[in-house]
């Protein structure tokens, strides 16, 4: 990690700069996948299938067959593993809906909001570089308690053709039948369009690496919806000299260890601890299988000495992290003042791979600074809410000379009348 001094605010912007690949290369890529799966569906997903993964397939579904040899070879702790987290999960999104509200603003009118759930979704289960079951749970949980009814689960094969059995598993352990193998850009391309093969939906979910993210932000322009850009991990860390360097160092290679691109970023108060952190990356670093991946996420990543807590934190909320651990003696005192970040772990017993698996939040999170505009995936993604409103013959008569007016003063007469109408039926009646 290269080891900065405490900014002068002019810099903040390039130091908080992720590290994107050629914006350009990627864009000009991701649109001409867009291109040929527009124009030759399921056998554009084919071709840059056997291009990208190294596998060519017959056919892009996973059959039954497939579904239930995988359940076999996962383990028993696994699956117990894997119910556990889900009974958090389910907890923590259920406790999400919400009860009819209905209000009476004016005396005699009645609003209220009901949600409905979004019939056709796309979910993105990354599987690049590792196969996150853990995302399946993540969006197939919230989907199912919102009602979603179609539900199209896209991830990338491996060179044999196959998903890996924990993914298939936990989508059957979440009710979702249509899996197909399809990973990256051109996943996202036949959500979008619709091939022979893949469901057009109507919101499509999921984190993913670069070329995944851009092609969700560039199915915006064709009337898609998505749930938020989620892209490569990041991690940001606040330590005093009260947090535990073998923990944070812990926290910190934990995102590393996702991609390449990846970023880790380390803000303290106490050089010392910095230093101690330093020392414990190096250590445990050479314990990693993936210490190559690491190694290259932590040349892109920081160490900043700051004078204090609380410029630590301004730093954070202009850096705007997709998970941000909060390694400092009482640390809930410090929540008021974190105005943007995806997640938000507590104290030295808050491990960022808790709210990865098992303690209930959601790991779909926004990246990139995107956090200062988007929240997390939640209930709420997979819902639209609706506004009613009911306005008794008392209610109009109560509001109807405002309404009158507002519409004359924008010169629109049509929306007058709506209400004059109805004003003088009811005065015709008394
Ligand atoms: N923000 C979040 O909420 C969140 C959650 C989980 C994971 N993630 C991130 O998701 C990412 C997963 O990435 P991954 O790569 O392991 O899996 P992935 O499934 O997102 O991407 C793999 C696919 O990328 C495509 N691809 C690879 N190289 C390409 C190229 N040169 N040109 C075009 N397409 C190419 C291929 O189609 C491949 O199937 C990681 O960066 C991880 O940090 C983010
Ligand atoms: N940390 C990732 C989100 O950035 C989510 C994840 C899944 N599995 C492990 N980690
Ligand atoms: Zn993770």
């Amino acid at each position: 990690m290269k080891q900065y001094k405490y900014p002068n605010i002019k810099d903040w912007k390039s130091l908080c700069e992720r590290p994107l690949q050629n914006q350009e290369n990627l864009s000009e890529q991701v649109k001409s996948i867009f291109d040929e799966v527009k124009i030759s569906g399921d056998k554009a997903l084919k071709l840059y299938t056997e291009k990208f993964d190294g596998v060519a397939l017959s056919s892009l579904k996973v059959s039954e067959i497939e579904i239930e040899e995988a359940k076999n070879l996962v383990s028993d702790d696994l699956k117990s593993a894997i119910k556990i987290a889900s009974e958090n999960i389910r907890k923590f999104h259920a406790s999400q809906q919400e009860e009819k509200k209905i209000i009476e603003t004016t005396e005699g009118v009645f609003c209220w909001r009901e949600s409905r759930a979004i019939e056709n979704i796309g979910i993105y289960i990354p599987g690049g570089t590792a196969p996150l079951f853990s995302t399946v749970l993540m969006l197939g949980i919230p989907a199912n308690i919102a009602g979603c009814k179609n539900i199209a689960l896209c991830s990338p094969p491996d060179k044999d053709g196959k998903i890996n059995p924990a993914i298939l598993f936990t989508a059957d352990l979440v009710g979702i039948k249509n899996i197909f193998k399809v990973g990256g850009s051109q996943a996202i391309a036949g959500l979008t369009f619709g091939t022979e093969t893949l469901p057009k939906v109507d919101k499509i979910f999921g984190p993913g690496n670069q070329y995944v993210t851009f092609a969700k932000q560039l199915a915006l322009n064709y009337n898609m919806a998505i749930d938020i850009p989620a892209g490569p991990s990041e991690v940001l860390v606040i330590a005093d000299e009260s947090s535990i360097p073998e923990f944070v160092a812990s926290d910190l290679l934990s995102q590393a260890e996702h991609g390449t691109d990846s970023q880790v970023i380390l803000l303290s108060n106490s050089e010392t601890i910095i230093n101690e952190i330093n020392i414990e990356i190096e250590r445990q670093l050479k314990e990693l299988p993936r210490h190559e991946i690491a190694k290259i996420a932590l040349q892109n990543s920081k160490s900043i000495l700051s004078n204090s807590i609380d410029e630590a934190i301004d730093f954070s909320n202009f850096y705007a992290p997709e998970h941000l651990i909060l390694s400092i003696e009482n640390a809930e005192n410090f929540t008021d003042k974190i105005t943007n970040a995806g997640s938000v772990f507590l104290g030295n017993y808050s491990p960022e791979s808790a709210g990865d698996y098992a303690s209930g939040t959601n790991h779909t999170l926004p990246t990139n600074g995107f956090a200062k505009n988007y929240s997390g995936v939640s209930l709420d993604s997979f819902v639209k809410k609706i506004t009613f409103q009911n306005i008794t013959k008392n209610g109009i008569q109560n509001i109807g000379k405002n309404i009158e007016l507002m519409a004359e003063a924008e010169e629109l007469m049509a929306h007058k009348n709506a209400v004059s109408v109805r004003l003088k039926y009811l005065e015709n009646e008394n």
